[in-house]
């Protein structure tokens, strides 16, 4: 991981900490407190506003869209801290896919639906 990733590693680590000790005054605690659904919900909600600022033009709506992506990043990284899941297996599932064009492993897939 290049340095400029590292706040990604030690946002996760945070999280992770979050997760076990579930301090008050958190609003990771919160999310987790409220669970999967509560947590689902504003990664939906997060994905909307990311996609709605993609199209926005200029500076400030580049701005904007690196905004919403950090957003919907966080809570995609507090369900994976929740599940007890580790940026690295997530990495590892993406290592395990590299080089495999997406329309090759869907062709493989329908393949091994016929197949049974
Ligand atoms: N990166 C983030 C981060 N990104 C976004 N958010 C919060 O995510 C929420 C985004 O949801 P909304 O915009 O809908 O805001 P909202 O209306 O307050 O949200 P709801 O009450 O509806 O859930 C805001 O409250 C943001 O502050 C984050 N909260 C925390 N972090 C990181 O997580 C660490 C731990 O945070 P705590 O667990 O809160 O201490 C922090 O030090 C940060 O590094």
């Amino acid at each position: 991981m290049s340095d400029s990733l590292l706040p990604l590693r030690r946002l996760m680590q945070t999280l992770t900490e979050r997760a076990q000790s579930r301090p008050e005054g958190s609003y990771t605690t919160k999310l987790m407190a409220a669970g999967t659904g509560k947590i689902g919900e504003k990664i939906l909600e997060e994905a909307h506003e990311l996609i709605e600022a993609a199209d926005e033009p200029g500076d400030a709506g580049r701005q904007h869209f690196v905004y919403e992506a950090g957003d919907l990043i966080y809570h995609t990284l507090v369900l994976l801290a929740y599940r007890g899941v580790d940026l690295d297996e997530v990495a590892a599932e993406l290592g395990r896919r590299e080089g495999t064009s997406g329309l090759v492993e869907k062709a493989n897939r329908n393949q091994t639906k016929t197949d049974q």
